[in-house]
């Protein structure tokens, strides 16, 4: 990016402000360069450091920098929210997650729910490319929230290219071994327990230690360009951790009143060739047990929207295909409630059974009885909340890096007639689109 011009002309709006313009949130914007959104965001200094884009084709490419607010609740979100609605005037989008578990020791630096109003926000769009300055004058000083903007400004730097990925030397360990993992299969599908409990997804973390970790953000643009039909996202919320994924699902997309969200469960490899490929596609819908797993999930989802709208529809079960993996999908449309805010649907829908499993409360027992790694916020929720629409991905095919280990995830939905073995290789299937890049130059 050019960095002195666009800079430049976000102090000039800010100069120039209004003392009656200081009211409430304000977004000051200028059009600028820019050539690779994580090139940018990587050398900047400002923490915490985001990338969001949904998984629309043409969906906007946002990196955001810094916060003028952050959120540990979605109560305290939504109240923001609701108070700058009321006040009118633009309205801010927040950008966050959540754990998959809140009643769970999680990853250190991330709360079980952390959102945030960013303070830079560099936009890139059909038409170009946008840096935003965010301001907020409703509850501080403007004297002090200009010179804070005005010090975030000053320590931007310009985008420099991503370091070349180089192939990663690791040791790898596998939680839970093999072992532990047929033994957890046996036990979740033995007829009594799927008697009051018919689904748990099971997870797995792959520990990659390593003396040097790559950039997150050099990995994470070599995975988004393989990764065409999935959300793309990252955060640093210090410098040294960095969380990030391509995930296929979506928990929500809110446009106002409506809601579209779905039902993704039951995988399958993508073939060798064409014809393959198909008869695997055609396999996987036929089969009865991926077929269980969907079920379940597009279930529990129907019963859980059932009080927050009206007119629920549920399309025609397809099939996705991801780079390494072909999935069952069920898209579900709704009219929600004028009551229904993202803090309700926040509340209800994750984690769901795509993830955690049926009925919720028993397959989550199973999990934190068993699972020792923890989850934190592999299979929660990352996304984009605004007054007007809301996106959130469901934050499975992710990694999470420290300066000394990646850790990977995956999970596999064990339902009647899942065989150890065969959801093993899912997992391994599952990480297989990362863990290409981590071997390759
Ligand atoms: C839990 C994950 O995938 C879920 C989403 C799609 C298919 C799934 C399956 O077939 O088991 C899982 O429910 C994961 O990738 O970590
Ligand atoms: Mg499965």
């Amino acid at each position: 990016m050019h960095s002195t011009h666009p800079i430049e002309a976000l102090k000039y709006q800010l100069d120039t402000l209004s003392d009656s313009a200081k009211k409430g949130f304000m977004r000051l914007s200028t059009p600028c360069q820019v050539d690779n959104l994580m090139g940018w965001l990587s050398v900047q200094s400002v923490y915490p450091r985001l990338y969001w884009k949904a998984r629309d084709t043409n969906a906007v490419e946002c990196a955001m920098l810094g916060a003028i607010k952050a959120f540990d609740s979605l109560a305290a979100l939504q109240a923001d929210l609701a108070a700058l609605a009321e006040a009118g005037g633009q309205q801010p989008n927040y950008f966050g997650g959540m754990a998959f578990d809140p009643g769970m020791p999680g990853w250190e630096h991330f709360p079980a729910c952390h959102f945030l109003l960013p303070r830079i926000e560099l936009k890139r769009h059909q038409g170009g490319a946008t840096l935003s300055l965010n301001l907020r004058f409703d509850d501080r000083s403007s004297c002090a929230e200009i010179a804070q903007a005005y010090a975030c400004l000053d320590a931007l730097v310009a985008e420099q290219p991503l370091p070349r990925l180089q192939p990663l030397v690791y040791q790898r360990e596998d939680r839970p071994s093999q072992q532990e993992w047929a033994a957890w299969v046996g036990q979740v599908t033995n007829p009594d327990h799927l008697g009051h409990t018919p689904k748990v997804v099971l997870s797995r973390e792959t520990r990659l230690t390593t003396s040097e970790t790559p950039n997150p953000w050099a990995l994470l643009s070599r995975w988004q360009a393989g990764a065409a039909d999935c959300f793309h996202f990252g955060i640093q919320l210090t410098p040294h951790e960095a969380f990030i994924g391509c995930p296929p699902e979506q928990l929500y997309k809110r446009d106002g009143r409506r809601l579209i969200t779905e039902a993704l469960a039951g995988t399958t490899r993508r073939g060798r060739d064409a014809g393959q490929d198909q008869a695997f596609a055609a396999e996987l819908l036929a089969d009865k047990k991926n077929t269980l797993e969907n079920q379940c999930v597009y279930q529990q989802i129907l019963t859980q929207l059932e009080p927050l709208s009206s007119q629920v529809q549920m399309g025609e079960a397809h099939i996705i295909k991801l780079r390494s993996l072909q999935h069952i999908r069920r898209l579900i449309h709704a009219e929600l409630h004028h009551s229904v805010t993202d803090q309700s649907l926040l509340s209800s829908l994750p984690p769901t059974p795509a993830v955690g499993g049926v009925p919720r409360e028993s397959a989550l027992a199973f999990i934190r009885q068993h699972e020792r790694h923890q989850r934190g916020w592999y299979s929660g929720v990352f996304g984009r909340i605004s007054h007007a629409s809301s996106d959130l991905a469901v934050t499975i095919r992710c990694a999470y890096i420290d300066s000394e280990m990646i850790r990977l995830y995956a999970g596999a939905g064990i339902v009647a007639g899942s065989q150890a073995d065969e959801e093993w290789r899912e997992l391994d299937t599952k990480i297989a689109d990362i863990m290409s890049l981590l071997g390759m130059g």
